[in-house]
């Protein structure tokens, strides 16, 4: 994390990508590989997310549970959000036998409707294309299973863009933990220090802190109905392509 003394740090908020603090300004210019969320991020997953997630509760015998909720659930991969939507609690733990059936219900529901009508943010795939030709390294890290990830990267036609993709089940522990964060970094030869994760959500955010990179947050993704400047980022931007400008392109 950069801490120049001059924006988040000394304010103890973040700033808008229209007032940089010149200490994050320069330490952008230098940024080499930039680590992308997916869900929230580049894409608009819920309407797709909430409709498996109804078929698979209908098939339960549960009510619906409605796109706002799914929303509220999405961040922690696909096991927690059925936790979540069994038990409408954040930590609730379902009956095993209840989960397991569940999961299966809705991985099946998911691969039909994976990318029925889920969206590439505006500015995702232009920013995208701007950076790899720009010669930055660019990494996905999503918590999603990887048995999503692929397939809905390939068909939003983004996958031919990323030098790596990291799912949630791809390494032993996820988002927010640092590992996948710093796997990339290492295996994409780029210093920590020259590394760059944009995403939606605190689990993002913690992540790149705890990784000891820059964070960029964008507002309108999914962050369990929370305001993602409480997570702290370096920098707020309202579109991603704000993003080629910033690092200097
Ligand atoms: O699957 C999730 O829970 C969230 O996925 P994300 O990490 O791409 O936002
Ligand atoms: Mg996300």
């Amino acid at each position: 994390m950069v801490d120049d003394g001059a924006g988040r740090a000394a304010e103890g908020r973040p700033v808008s990508a229209s007032a940089v603090p010149a200490g994050i300004g320069q330490a952008l210019k230098d940024i080499r590989l930039v680590i992308f969320d997916l869900d929230g991020t580049l894409v608009d997953s819920v309407p797709d997310i909430a409709a498996s997630a109804d078929i698979m509760l209908r098939q339960m015998g549960l009510p619906s549970c409605g796109e706002l909720a799914v929303r509220h659930a999405i961040g922690n991969g696909i096991d927690r959000l059925v936790k979540r939507l069994l038990t409408g609690e954040v930590a609730g733990e379902p009956e095993d036998v209840v989960f397991r059936q569940a999961l299966q219900l809705f991985d099946k529901a998911y691969g039909e409707h994976l990318s029925e009508r889920s969206t590439l943010y505006p500015g995702a795939h232009t920013t995208l294309g701007q950076l790899r030709r720009a010669g930055l390294k660019l990494c996905c890290v999503t918590n999603k299973a990887e048995r999503f990830t692929l397939p809905l990267l390939a068909k939003l036609d983004i996958c031919q863009l990323f030098h790596l993709v990291l799912s949630g089940d791809s390494l032993p522990r996820k988002k927010p933990d640092p590992m996948p964060l710093l796997h990339a970094a290492e295996r994409l030869d780029v210093p920590v220090a020259n590394s760059l994760m944009v995403g939606d959500s605190k689990h993002d955010i913690t992540a790149a802190q705890r990784a000891g990179m820059l964070s960029i947050a964008v507002p309108y993704g999914y962050n369990h109905g929370e305001d993602i400047r409480l997570a702290e980022p370096d920098l707020l931007v309202q579109n991603l392509s704000e993003l080629p400008a910033l690092l200097g392109f």
